[in-house]
C-alpha cells in the first residue's frame, strides 16, 4: 500500500519554509507552516503574506500557519525541517512529533561542535533513521515563491521512502529526482555554500566569468572528493545537490552566501557583511566545520580552507586569491 501524504507539517518559517509550504500547497497538500514568531503566523494567516523573508508573495489558503508547537504538528502525516542548521538541534530536542511520520531536512549546513549532518542530527534528537530524508538541490526561495520552475533531488536510505516525498511534493513547478544516498546530498548542499562565499569574494575582488569557473569546478572537485571519504556515492555530485545546487548558489545574486562573500571581497569585515543579509548565510558557521571534518579524514579542501581564513581573519580575500594561484602545481585528477 502507498502511504498517502495529505497534510505536512513545515517547521521554519523563513524564506525556504515560506516557499516550501507554499510548493507542496501547489502540490496539493495541506500545509501548517510552525512560525516561531506570533507575529508571523498571524500575518501569514490573515494578510496571506510572509513579507520579510518571502517579499511581494501571495501564500495559497491551503497554507496555515501557527507559532504553537504542539499544534504544529498534529495530524501530519509528514514533518519537513526548514530551520537554520545550527538550530535543529535545540528546536527538535523535545519536541514530540506524531509517532512513524517521515521527517525531511532541507537544511544545509553541518553541526558546529558535533560535525553532524544534519539527518544523524535528527537521529540524535529521536527521529527513527529509516524515517529520515533530506531534500536539496538548486533551490532559491524567491524563485520557487515566484513559481518558477525548479528541480531537487530527495534522499533517503529507504527508497520508498524518498518516492512518497517525491510524490507529495511533486507540483507543476517543482520536480524532484530520488537517491539513497543521504550523505553525498547532504554534503553537496552544505559544501556549496563555502564554495559560493569564495566565488563572491572573487567577485568582489572585481574578477569574471573565468575566476569563477575555475572556482566552481575545483569547488566541486574537493566537494566530491569529500562525499566519497564519507561513504557518498561521487556521482551524486554531478546530480541536483552536487553540480546543480553550485551553479545556482554560485551564480545568482539572490544567494546570501555569494552575495556575503561579495561583501567580503569589497573589504567589509565579516560581522557587519553578515548583518547586511537577508537571512541565514548558512556557510558562515558551517564553513570552519567542514574545514575540521575534511581535515579530520585527510582531505584537501583548498578552496574551503582559504574560505575558512578569510572569516577568521588570517587572510584578506586579495591574500587568498595570491595563495590560491601559488599553490603546487598537479594533475587536474
Ligand atoms: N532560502 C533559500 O533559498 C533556501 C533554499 C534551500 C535551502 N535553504 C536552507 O533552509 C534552511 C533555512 O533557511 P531559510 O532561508 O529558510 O532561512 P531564513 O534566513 O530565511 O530565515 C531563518 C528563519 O529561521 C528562524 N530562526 C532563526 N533562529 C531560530 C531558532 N533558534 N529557532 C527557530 N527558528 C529560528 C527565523 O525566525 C527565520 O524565520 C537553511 O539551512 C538554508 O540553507 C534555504
Ligand atoms: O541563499 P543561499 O546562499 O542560502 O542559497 C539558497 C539555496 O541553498 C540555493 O539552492
Amino acid at each position: 500500500m502507498v502511504p498517502v501524504i495529505d497534510h505536512v507539517a513545515v517547521l521554519g518559517a523563513g524564506g525556504w519554509g515560506t516557499a516550501f509550504a507554499l510548493l507542496l500547497a501547489d502540490a496539493g497538500r495541506n500545509v501548517t507552516l510552525w512560525a516561531r514568531d506570533p507575529r508571523v503566523a498571524d500575518a501569514i494567516n490573515t494578510e496571506r503574506r510572509n513579507e520579510r523573508r518571502l517579499p511581494g508573495i501571495e501564500l495559497p489558503v491551503q497554507v496555515r500557519a501557527t507559532s504553537d508547537r504542539s499544534a504544529a504538528v498534529a495530524d501530519a502525516d509528514a514533518v519537513v525541517i526548514a530551520l537554520p542548521s545550527q538550530t535543529v538541534r535545540a528546536n527538535m530536542t523535545g519536541w514530540a512529533l506524531p509517532r512513524g511520520v517521515p521527517v525531511v531536512s532541507l537544511a544545509k549546513g553541518l553541526e558546529e561542535g558535533t560535525g553532524l549532518r544534519m539527518s544523524r542530527v535528527l537521529a540524535e534528537c529521536g527521529v527513527a533513521p529509516d524515517q529520515i530524508a533530506v531534500l536539496s538541490g538548486p533551490n532559491l526561495a524567491d524563485e520557487i515563491g515566484r513559481r518558477e520552475p525548479a528541480s531537487a533531488v530527495v534522499a533517503a536510505a529507504e527508497h520508498d521512502l524518498a518516492v512518497d516525498i517525491q510524490r507529495a511534493c511533486h507540483g507543476p513547478n517543482f520536480r524532484a529526482y530520488t537517491s539513497t544516498d543521504v550523505t553525498g546530498v547532504e554534503v553537496g548542499g552544505v559544501t556549496k555554500n563555502s564554495i559560493a562565499i569564495a566565488v563572491g569574494m572573487a567577485i568582489g575582488l572585481g574578477l569574471g566569468a573565468n575566476a569563477v569557473a575555475a572556482l566552481t569546478t575545483r569547488g566541486l572537485a574537493e566537494s566530491t572528493r569529500l562525499g566519497e571519504a564519507m561513504g557518498a556515492d561521487p556521482l551524486t555530485f554531478q546530480g541536483m545537490a552536487g553540480m546543480g545546487d553550485l551553479v545556482a548558489t554560485c551564480f545568482s545574486p539572490l544567494s546570501r552566501n555569494r552575495s556575503f562573500g561579495v561583501e567580503l571581497g569589497r573589504g567589509v569585515a565579516v560581522e557587519a557583511a553578515l548583518a547586511h543579509g537577508r537571512g541565514v548565510v548558512e556557510g558562515a558557521r558551517s564553513t570552519p566545520v567542514v574545514a575540521q571534518v575534511a581535515g579530520g579524514i585527510g582531505v584537501d579542501m583548498p578552496v574551503v580552507s582559504t574560505v575558512c581564513d578569510v572569516l577568521a581573519g588570517l587572510l584578506t580575500p586579495a591574500e587568498a586569491l595570491d595563495r590560491a594561484m601559488a599553490r603546487e602545481l598537479k594533475p587536474e585528477r
